[in-house]
């Protein structure tokens, strides 16, 4: 089974820390999940944080916690990091990823509370409803000061169209705006579809009249409403950011309200938070909310529920639903490769033992079904059985892509309708030195899985117990040794194959036996004459 199966907690409980407030409904199947020893504390300082991490098994935050380097490293037994909510950016992926934790979110259950949060921040800025409410706290009836603009008719610029921003876009229509959006994945078709205009990221903050913000925080999306493009905008043009904090120049933003430019902007979220004093709020054009985009008991029942899930699912051994460090699959399509994740990891197992010098490029063939679909998780388990042999459980199905890579190892995927006469076949190939090895495998329906070729020679071995390859000079007699310096050593054979290139030429043995063959045993079967190699797997 994969790394996921790998970490069911077998004699403990597992350990699960909850540092930022959850919902207690969404809780509850987290308290009912057997094996699961819940550990809630919240507004931890750094110090406590790094502590209460070390023992953990598992870590659900909300964007209060910062799961950073220092944290992950602190942590001895961390596998997975839940994130009760959309955005991982106060997670650092990378040092999840390379200690082989696996980070998982819960995508779905806030977008309706953040789209609803981002339409009622942009109505309150149109019509000053929070300088109004303050005014009235503060004893003043005027009306006057809060003349505000309709949304009707107006242009609202949606950067970014997932989840939220599209939900965005199907509530600002009934608002009877006109929308245009601007997002690498939308297509002309899906725009007509919603009803919406697509644009480059440049035709929409020159055409809105409103702009709102529904894109990660990441590399390619900080700042990207900066000073260059608050000259592109429309005089007088709203801003609104309920994504996150980052995504604006805040600096640029200030000195655009304060010249005009901007008429005002309604914030969520800002690069630090909690951000009271930030100057932005000393603007009467800014409004601004702590970070209630998915503030509401629904959303937060439901990305703890969903979240929780995942926690269960991954701490029972069955794969998560929500992974963001590793690719995520239909169900069809993981209920098609799932079978084949041991005999991947297997086949990467087996491979590792036929060199000793180092790997410098894998190969992985995907032949006959299999080629239709994303078999990413099926390479990544083949890697991982190649690398244990020197990296040991260290590697897993999160990092072992990161540890080729770190390695220096030339990853390669490929992928054919001919399975040579077998319904699905997995070659692995390894580059060790000047030298290729490969090894290919199927499953044989009702028969579980086969090895069927190794190198050059068809061979039809379980991938299982302990294996034994044996390369030699085919010769009378060759067969015969070995099975009686095997006996001598009180090693029994389950299964034989053999092979050869041609009479008289290279062979192979292949044998299944019942003990763990041990290196005096290795020693002694490589003194018998034209034995060349001696491998042995154990799988
Ligand atoms: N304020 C809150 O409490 C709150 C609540 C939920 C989500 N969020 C944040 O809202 C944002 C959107 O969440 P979502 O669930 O819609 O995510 P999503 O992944 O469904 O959508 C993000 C979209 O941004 C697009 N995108 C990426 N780079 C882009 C770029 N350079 N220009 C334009 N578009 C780009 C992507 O293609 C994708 O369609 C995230 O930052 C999330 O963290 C905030
Ligand atoms: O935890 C929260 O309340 C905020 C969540 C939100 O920012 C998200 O990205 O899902």
């Amino acid at each position: 089974m994969s790394a996921i199966a790998e970490a069911k907690p077998e004699t403990k409980n597992a350990v699960l820390l909850i540092t930022d407030p959850l919902s207690e409904d969404g809780l509850q199947p987290l308290r009912a999940a057997e094996g699961i020893e819940l550990d809630i504390c919240t507004g931890l300082t750094r110090e406590e944080l790094l502590g209460a991490v070390k023992t953990a098994d598992a870590l659900i935050v909300r964007s209060g916690t910062q799961v950073t380097r220092e944290v992950i490293e602190a942590a001895d037994s961390l596998k997975i990091i839940g994130r009760a909510g959309v955005g991982v950016d106060n997670i650092d992926l990378e040092a999840a990823t390379e200690r082989g934790i696996i980070v998982v979110n819960a995508p779905d259950g806030n977008t309706n509370s953040a789209a609803e949060h981002t339409i009622a921040m942009m109505t309150s800025l149109a019509r000053n409803i929070p300088q109004a409410h303050r005014s009235l706290l503060e004893g003043k009836w005027d009306r006057k000061a809060f003349v505000g603009v309709e949304l009707k008719d107006k242009t609202l610029g949606i950067v970014g169209l997932g989840r939220i921003g599209a939900e965005v876009a199907r509530r600002a229509k009934g608002q009877r705006m006109n929308v245009i959006a601007f997002d690498p994945f939308l297509t002309e078709e899906r725009a007509k579809e919603m009803g919406i205009s697509a644009g480059t990221f440049e035709e929409v903050i020159r055409a809105a009249d409103f702009i709102t913000v529904h894109t990660p925080l990441m590399k390619e999306t900080r700042h990207l409403l900066n000073a260059g493009a608050f000259e592109k905008m429309k005089d007088g043009v709203r801003i609104v950011n309920c994504a996150r904090g980052g995504i604006i120049d805040e600096g640029a933003l200030y000195e655009a309200v304060k010249a005009g430019k901007v008429a005002g902007a309604a914030l969520d979220v800002m690069e630090s938070e909690p951000f009271t004093g930030h100057r932005l709020l000393e603007l009467p054009q800014v409004i601004a909310t702590p970070h209630l985009g998915a503030s509401t008991i629904e959303a937060q029942e439901s990305v703890a529920i969903d979240v929780g899930r995942d926690v269960i699912r991954f701490l029972s051994g069955e794969p998560v639903k929500n992974p963001v460090n590793l690719p995520s699959l239909s169900k069809e399509a993981l209920a098609k490769i799932e079978p084949f994740f041991n005999l991947a990891e297997s086949l990467g197992t087996f491979l590792s033992r036929l060199s000793d010098q180092p790997v410098t490029e894998v190969s992985v063939k995907y032949a006959g079904e299999l080629a239709d679909y994303d078999v990413r998780p099926l390479t990544r388990n083949a890697l991982k059985g190649l690398l244990k042999r020197n990296l040991g459980s260290h590697v897993n199905d999160v990092n072992a892509k990161f540890l080729a890579d770190s390695f220096q190892i030339n990853v390669s995927e490929h992928k054919t309708a001919n399975s040579k006469g077998f319904q699905q076949l997995i070659t692995v190939e390894a580059k060790t030195g000047e030298v290729f090895h490969r090894v290919s495998g199927t499953l044989l329906n009702g028969f579980g899985a086969r090895i069927v070729k190794v190198d050059d020679y068809a061979v039809d071995v379980s991938p299982e117990g302990h294996l034994l390859l044996i390369r030699h000079k085919d010769q009378p007699g060759a067969i015969g040794r070995v099975g009686m310096l095997l006996a001598e050593e009180n090693i029994n054979i389950a299964t034989m194959q053999v092979g050869r290139s041609e009479a008289g030429g290279d062979a192979i043995m292949m044998l299944t036996v019942d003990n763990e063959v041990q290196p005096e045993e290795v020693g002694r079967l490589l003194e018998i004459d034209d034995i060349y190699a001696v491998r042995t797997v154990d799988l």
